[in-house]
């Protein structure tokens, strides 16, 4: 609560077992409600409305709350302006997404929309991708607010409905509306990296990775058209061969290793107290053993896509009947674009690596690696997660900056600030990794409070944080 002089009461990050076992039914509640986007002409509408008149059942005291204001914004998506006591503080923003991929029963251990709680974990879609942060976002706000407590700093809550298939009606909206009211942030925090363990081979420690940056995307279609035919006196190529020719020659000829450049350089620099000898000595001297450090995370999917632009295969379709020369072959790339690099760039270089002028090039969808935000001393919402990892995860020892590999919906809110962060105050390992777009995604209750307990405390620091006082030689 504030006591109007600046300083706060601190409410402690203690829930009570019935808040506890609310809390959980609430997110198995969410996870059952099939928010499912297909594409952005195809997502679940109903399953959307559904889910708004959830989130007000669940969380009442937000809906009644007269400092908040809640707005729904392009049909679905949720916006939440909280108003602060202290109009001289710059807010900041918390966002999260309702939407989910699809997921078919196949492989599933349990139905992935069931939400059904099994040796302490909460199983089905969108229990780490994304529905987990919505829900302990408005979760820790419920129960702040339950206690009475009035923020200090000004936040809003920016929920969109259409991450998974870009954003344009929800994030997109949003942003331009407080670009409209003249709002500037602070800081942003959205999904993105996670406390990462598990992932590099001789680390044993988990560490917390807040992406500062996130790699750009391309969806570029290629497509090869030929004169069709009876297939019992064929041509020397085919539309079908040739584009499969020049697909291989993409995958055989990955894009530079642009280890050195970006963000990644520091976060190896921060872990290399966390390594054993010699690998500790090695990341302590990049400038010295850089060339054999980029050669290993090449040899990992997961930090070969931290060191360079990465082209995926997603769609193959050609041909019409079974004996005709098809007259068409299509192909879908999705390439996301290391920080260092550019949509031109890539593009040059896909186009070089094909060779082939049979060979035409759509761009379907494109956008440039996101700026690098400040982690330095200043930087209020990179010191804000650090602070408030290390209270809710003192066993975690490293903080690192780094980038998201996915994207976001951050990426839509430039225009407002400069400081946006990517990161889920949860454990995530390898398996875990595989499972967000993947099959039996889950999260345990306990990691679940805890995410709860962060936000609770995220909330209470952002209205309390003291700037570090500047050394003498910066005045
Ligand atoms: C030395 C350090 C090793 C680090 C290992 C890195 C491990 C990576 C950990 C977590 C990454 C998870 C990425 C989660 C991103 C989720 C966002 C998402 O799913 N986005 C989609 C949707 C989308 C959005 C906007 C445009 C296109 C698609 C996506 O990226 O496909
Ligand atoms: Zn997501
Ligand atoms: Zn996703």
């Amino acid at each position: 609560m504030s006591t109007g002089k600046g300083r706060e009461r601190h409410i402690p990050s203690q829930f009570n077992q019935g808040e506890r076992f609310a809390m959980k039914e609430a997110l198995k509640g969410a996870i059952q409600i099939p928010t499912v986007s297909f594409s952005p002409d195809d997502i679940n509408t109903t399953a959307l409305a559904e889910f708004g008149e959830f989130i007000r059942t669940v969380f009442p005291t937000i809906f009644k709350t007269r400092f908040i204001q809640h707005e729904v914004i392009g049909e679905y998506s949720h916006l939440f302006t909280v108003q602060g006591s202290d109009p001289s503080l710059q807010p900041y923003m918390l966002m999260a997404h309702s939407d989910v991929v699809p997921a078919p029963d196949e492989g599933w251990e349990v139905p992935p929309f069931s939400g059904l709680e099994h040796d302490g974990f909460i199983h089905g879609r969108g229990t780490l991708d994304n529905k987990n942060s919505l829900m302990a976002i408005l979760q820790a706000l419920e129960l702040l607010l339950i206690r009475n407590y009035i923020p200090r700093r000004s936040f809003f809550i920016a929920l969109g409905h259409d991450e998974e298939v870009s954003g344009q009606n929800g994030a997109q909206k949003i942003s331009a509306l407080l670009q409209a009211r003249g709002v500037k942030l602070a800081f942003i925090v959205d999904e993105g990296n996670f406390i990462l363990d598990g992932f590099i081979p001789y680390l044993k420690k988990p560490f917390a990775m807040i992406a500062v940056s996130e790699k750009g995307g391309i969806n570029l279609r290629l497509q090869v058209n030929m004169t069709p035919g009876h297939s019992s006196a064929p041509p020397k190529e085919t539309s079908i061969g040739i584009l499969a020719a020049a697909i291989s020659r993409l995958e055989q000829t990955p894009l530079p290793n642009m280890f050195g450049s970006g963000p990644l350089k520091t976060t190896l620099q921060e872990l290399a107290n966390e390594f054993p000898f010699p690998a500790n000595i090695v990341l302590r001297n990049l400038w010295l053993f850089g060339p054999l450090v980029s050669r290993l995370m090449e040899r990992n999917y997961i930090t070969n896509a931290l060191v360079r632009t990465t082209m995926a295969l997603t769609m193959f379709n050609a041909g019409v009947k079974m004996n005709v020369i098809p007259p068409m072959a299509q192909a879908i790339i999705n390439l996301r674009i290391h920080p260092a690099q550019t949509v031109q760039e890539v593009l040059e270089l896909i186009k070089n690596i094909v060779a082939d002028d049979r060979v035409q090039f759509h761009v379907l969808t494109a956008f440039d690696p996101l700026p690098v935000s400040p982690s330095d001393h200043q930087a209020l919402g990179y010191q804000l997660l650090r602070q408030t990892i290390q209270s809710i995860f003192p066993e975690v020892n490293t903080i690192a900056p780094g980038i998201c590999i996915g994207n976001t919906d951050s990426r839509h809110y430039t225009n407002l600030t400069t400081s946006i962060y990517r990161f889920n105050p949860v454990y995530l390992h390898p398996q875990d990794f595989r499972s967000i777009h993947g099959i039996n995604e889950k999260i345990s209750v306990q990691a679940y409070e805890t995410q709860v307990k962060f936000i609770f405390e995220f909330i209470q620091n952002a209205d309390t944080y003291q700037e570090p006082i500047p050394h003498l030689h910066e005045l």
